[in-house]
C-alpha cells in the first residue's frame, strides 16, 4: 500500500462522494425515482465530500477543530443515510432514536472542541457512529426480513455491519491511546489499509442502497403490473395467470378450488352513499378477506365488485374445505360493517365454490362452474355460500 497515502485515499473518497451525490440528485430530481430518499442520500454524500475534499484548507486550523469539522460532517452523512433507509425500508426506526444519538454524538464532538482535545472530538463522533451503524444494521434486517432471501438480507447488511464494526474498533483504540495530548488529526483513517477499507465500507453502503432502491421500483411496478390499484387484489390478468399454473399443477396431483364472491347489492352503497364509499366499501372487504386468506391463497378483482379466490387445498377434491373457508369469509364481512361518516355500513357477500375439471388448459370451466353457483347463491337470498357437488367438466363456453 506504499503508492497510497491517507491524504491521496481522502481525495479518491471525497470525488467518490461527488459522484455518488450527483447520481442520487440524478435519481431523484431528473427521474423522480425515490426522490426523498434520493435527496438525503444526496446531502450526506455532499456533506462527506465537504469535509474530505477541503483537508487542505483545513490544516492550518487548529488541530480539535479540524477534527470536530471532520466528526461532524461523517455524524451528519451517517444520520442522513439512515434516514433515507427508514424511507426506503418503510421502517419504523424511530426518529426520535437517531436525533438523541446524533444529538449527544454532537455535543461530545463540541465539548472535544471546547476542551482543545482533538482525541476526545473524534472518540466522540466514532462513538455515535458506531451506534448508529449497529441502528442502520437493526433497521437493515428487520426491513429485509421476509422480503428478500436471508443470504440476499445478509449481504445487504454487511456494509452496515463492518461500518459499526470498524468505528467500535476505532473507539476502543482511542481510549486506550496513551498519549491523548499528542493525538494527531487524521480523520478517522489512522492508516492506508484502514483508509481503504473505509472507503471500501462507504462503496459498499452505496452499493447496497442503490440496490436496495432497485428493489423497491421492480416492486412497485410488479405491484402496478399485477395488482388493481384500488383494492391491491390481483388485477384480472394476473389472476388468470395464477388460475393457469394452479391448473397446470392440478396434473401433478396439487388441488385448488376457487370461490366466486360478489357484494350484496353494492349499487345501493353507490346509489346511497356515493362513489367514495363505494371505493371504501371495496377496499374494506378486500382488507377482511385477505386477512382471512393464507399467504398461498390468492384473490383476484375480475371486475366491479366480483372477486374470486383460489384456494390450494392439501387433498385435491376437498370441497368441504374451500367450503368452510369461503363461509368464514361471508361470516367475517357480516360482522365487521364499514365505519361510514360517523356510521356503520352492513356490507354482506355471496360465495359460489367450485372445484376445477380436469384437461381445462386455462381453468375457465372452474370459474364458469363457480359462476354458476354465485348465481345460485344470489337467487337464493345472497349473503350465502352455495358449492358445485357435482365434479363432471362442464363445457367451454
Ligand atoms: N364505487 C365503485 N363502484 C363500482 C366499481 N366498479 C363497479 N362499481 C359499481 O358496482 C355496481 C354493481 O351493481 P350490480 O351489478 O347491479 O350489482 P349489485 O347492486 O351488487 O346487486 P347484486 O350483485 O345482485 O347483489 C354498479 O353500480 C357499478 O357502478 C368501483 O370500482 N367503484
Amino acid at each position: 500500500m506504499d503508492f497510497l497515502d491517507v491524504p491521496t485515499i481522502l481525495q479518491i473518497s471525497a470525488v467518490f462522494n461527488l459522484m455518488a451525490a450527483l447520481a442520487w440528485l440524478t435519481l431523484a430530481q431528473v427521474f423522480h425515482i425515490a426522490p426523498r430518499a434520493g435527496r438525503l442520500m444526496a446531502g450526506g454524500h455532499v456533506l462527506r465530500f465537504a469535509t474530505q475534499g477541503y483537508s487542505d484548507v483545513m490544516s492550518a486550523w487548529p488541530a480539535a477543530l479540524q477534527q470536530a469539522v471532520l466528526e461532524l460532517g461523517l455524524l451528519g452523512c451517517i444520520l442522513m443515510l439512515l434516514l433515507a433507509l427508514r424511507r426506503m425500508l418503510l421502517s419504523r426506526q424511530r426518529p426520535r432514536d437517531l436525533a438523541w444519538i446524533g444529538g449527544l454524538g454532537a455535543a461530545g464532538i463540541a465539548a472535544g472542541l471546547a476542551a482543545g482535545s482533538a482525541q476526545a472530538a473524534e472518540l466522540a463522533g466514532t462513538v455515535a457512529v458506531t451506534l448508529l451503524g449497529g441502528l442502520a444494521v437493526r433497521a437493515m434486517l428487520l426491513g429485509l426480513r421476509g422480503q428478500v432471501a436471508p443470504v440476499t438480507a445478509g449481504f445487504a447488511t454487511l456494509p452496515f455491519a463492518m461500518l459499526a464494526l470498524m468505528a467500535f474498533v476505532h473507539s476502543v483504540e482511542l481510549l486506550l491511546e496513551p498519549d491523548w495530548a499528542g493525538h494527531a488529526v487524521r480523520g478517522d483513517l489512522p492508516s492506508p489499509a484502514r483508509a481503504v477499507l473505509w472507503y471500501v465500507v462507504t462503496f459498499g453502503i452505496t452499493l447496497s442502497l442503490i440496490a436496495l432502491m432497485i428493489w423497491r421500483v421492480v416492486a412497485r411496478i410488479q405491484h402496478l403490473t399485477y395488482r388493481d390499484p384500488l383494492t391491491g387484489a390481483l388485477n384480472r390478468r394476473a389472476f388468470e395467470r395464477a388460475l393457469g399454473d394452479a391448473q397446470a399443477q392440478l396434473l401433478r396431483g396439487h388441488g385448488f378450488a376457487l370461490v366466486m364472491i360478489d357484494i350484496d347489492h353494492f349499487k345501493r352503497v353507490n346509489d346511497q352513499h356515493g362513489h367514495a364509499a363505494g371505493d371504501a366499501a371495496l377496499r374494506h372487504c378486500v382488507g377482511i378477506w385477505q386477512a382471512g386468506l393464507r399467504e398461498v391463497d390468492c384473490l383476484g378483482r375480475l371486475g366491479g365488485e366480483e372477486f374470486c379466490a383460489l384456494l390450494p387445498l392439501a387433498s385435491p377434491g376437498d370441497l368441504a374445505a374451500a367450503v368452510a373457508v369461503a363461509e368464514r369469509l361471508r361470516a367475517d364481512l357480516q360482522a365487521r360493517p364499514l365505519p361510514w361518516e360517523n356510521g356503520l355500513l352492513p356490507l354482506s357477500a355471496s360465495f359460489g365454490v367450485a372445484l376445477p375439471a380436469a384437461g381445462d388448459a386455462r381453468g375457465e370451466v372452474g370459474l364458469v362452474r363457480a359462476d354458476a353457483e354465485l348465481y345460485r347463491a344470489k337467487a337464493e337470498g345472497r349473503n350465502r355460500v352455495c358449492a358445485a357437488t357435482h365434479l363432471q367438466p362442464a363445457e367451454v363456453p
